[in-house]
This record gives structure tokens, C-alpha cells and sequence, in this order.
């Protein structure tokens, strides 16, 4: 077993003795969900500098009521009521996790891989009304791993090659889909693209996954 997988190991059994059951997962949707517009309201606020102190203040007292019941590491997973397994506070589909837009992602039916559709804000902005580059990476190499994951060959990402072929907009409904193409060993192959609201793919990707050793 290689350090990282025995630290990963480790690291799971730990969160999985103190998951979040059902009702602290809906409560906690739900405060994150909060977050995100408290983000949003933050990049376009034009208030004044004495009310913005006030409601730093105000937050810092919010984020102390938080802090007093703390888990020593964010939940990593947890079965929802559909049965399915849910990355709560994963930084691309966590529900719990303020920063992740979420992208939820669907297991396509016969081996068809994942996907997943979604709307990014301008939070996400990156060009005047497009998308950060760096942002369409996070989510594609998000389906990637779980297409390889859901095709029951895991791994960690070991290349990952982005074709930006054009602006990916901001504020509009995207889709997004990733299969795996090739399993050699332990190495995964998978294909995945973002697709605008013309059905015209934005950004194009190719990553390879490799199962660490042992
Ligand atoms: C409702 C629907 C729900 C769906 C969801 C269901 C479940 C979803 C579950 C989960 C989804 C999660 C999605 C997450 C996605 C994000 C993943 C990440 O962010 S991963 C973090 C970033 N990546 C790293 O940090 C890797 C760092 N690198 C490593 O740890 C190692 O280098 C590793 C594991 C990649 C390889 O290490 P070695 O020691 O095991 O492998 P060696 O033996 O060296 O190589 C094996 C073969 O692979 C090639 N190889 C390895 N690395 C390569 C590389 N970088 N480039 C090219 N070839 C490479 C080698 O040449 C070798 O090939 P030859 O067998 O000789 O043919």
C-alpha cells in the first residue's frame, strides 16, 4: 500500500465513525445553500465601508457559532435516501460545501458514464461573462474521476488535457458528460466535455486515472 492510499484509508475510517446523518445533511443543505448567496451578495455589494465592518463583524459572530460544535475533518461521504453515494463536501458536487456550485452528477444507465447539468453564476467568472478556465478544469476532472469510479475502476487523477474550444457563459444552463473510453491495467482513460445551451461543446478533455499500488 502506498503512503497516500494508507493516508486516505486512515483518513476515511475516521469520517465514516462520525457521519452527518439525515436530518443534519438536510439542515446543513440548507445552511450551505445560505453561503453561497452570502458569496454572492459579497462579490456584488455596494455598500458603504461602515456597513460592510458591521456585517463582517456580524459574519465573524455567525462563523463562531459554528466553530463551537467542529469535526476534526469535513464528512466525506454519505449514502442518501436514494441509496446513492453522496460527496458531501466534495468542492465541485458537496451540497454541505459553500464553495462547490453544486455540480450534481447522474449515472448515465449502460455504461453511458456520468453527467451532469448546471448553471454557474458569475462568481465563477473568469473572461467579462465567461467562465474561469480553471473552474471548467475543477468540474471536468470532478466527472472524469467519477466516471472512472462509477465504471468500478477508481483512481487518481494522473493526466488531465483541456481543449478550450470556446468561451463557456456564465448564467446559462450547461451539461456536462464524461465516459470512460479504455481501462489498461490500472490506468483509466475518460473523455468529457462542457456543452453550452447551442449543444456546441466549450471545453473538451481527456484524463487518465491510475489506481495507486496495492
Ligand atoms: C450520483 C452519481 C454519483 C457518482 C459518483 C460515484 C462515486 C464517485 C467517486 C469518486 C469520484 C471522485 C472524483 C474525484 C476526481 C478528482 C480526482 C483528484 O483530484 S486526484 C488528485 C490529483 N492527482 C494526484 O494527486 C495524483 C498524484 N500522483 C499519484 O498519486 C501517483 O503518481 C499515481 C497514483 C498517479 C501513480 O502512482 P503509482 O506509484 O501507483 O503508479 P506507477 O506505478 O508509477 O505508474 C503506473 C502506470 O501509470 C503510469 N503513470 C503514472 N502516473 C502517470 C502520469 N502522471 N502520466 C503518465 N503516466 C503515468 C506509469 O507510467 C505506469 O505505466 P506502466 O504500467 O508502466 O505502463
Amino acid at each position: 500500500m502506498s503512503g497516500a492510499e494508507a493516508v486516505m484509508r486512515r483518513d476515511f475510517a475516521a469520517r465514516e465513525r462520525h457521519a452527518p446523518d439525515e436530518a443534519q445533511v438536510a439542515a446543513l443543505t440548507g445552511l450551505a445553500a445560505r453561503v453561497r448567496e452570502l458569496t454572492e451578495a459579497v462579490v456584488h455589494t455596494d455598500v458603504d465601508p461602515a456597513e460592510a465592518d458591521a456585517v463582517a463583524a456580524e459574519i465573524a459572530a455567525l462563523t463562531a457559532r459554528l466553530t463551537a460544535a467542529r469535526r476534526e475533518h469535513p464528512p466525506v461521504a454519505a449514502l442518501g435516501a436514494d441509496g446513492r453515494l453522496r460527496h458531501l463536501a466534495n468542492p465541485v458536487s458537496g451540497e454541505l460545501n459553500p464553495i462547490a456550485p453544486p455540480v450534481l452528477l447522474e449515472i448515465v444507465p449502460d455504461g453511458g458514464g456520468v453527467r451532469a447539468e448546471f448553471t454557474l453564476s458569475d462568481v465563477y467568472e473568469g473572461p467579462p461573462s465567461f467562465v474561469h478556465g480553471g473552474v471548467s478544469a475543477l468540474i471536468l476532472d470532478q466527472l472524469l474521476g467519477a466516471a472512472a469510479a462509477v465504471n468500478g475502476t477508481p483512481g487518481m487523477t494522473a493526466t488531465l488535457e483541456l481543449r478550450y474550444r470556446r468561451p463557456t457563459p456564465h448564467g446559462v444552463p450547461l451539461t456536462a458528460e464524461a465516459k470512460v473510453s479504455r481501462v489498461d491495467g490500472r490506468k483509466t482513460y475518460v473523455d468529457a466535455a462542457i456543452t453550452g445551451p447551442d449543444g456546441k461543446a466549450t471545453v473538451q478533455a481527456t484524463a487518465m486515472f491510475v489506481m495507486p499500488q496495492g
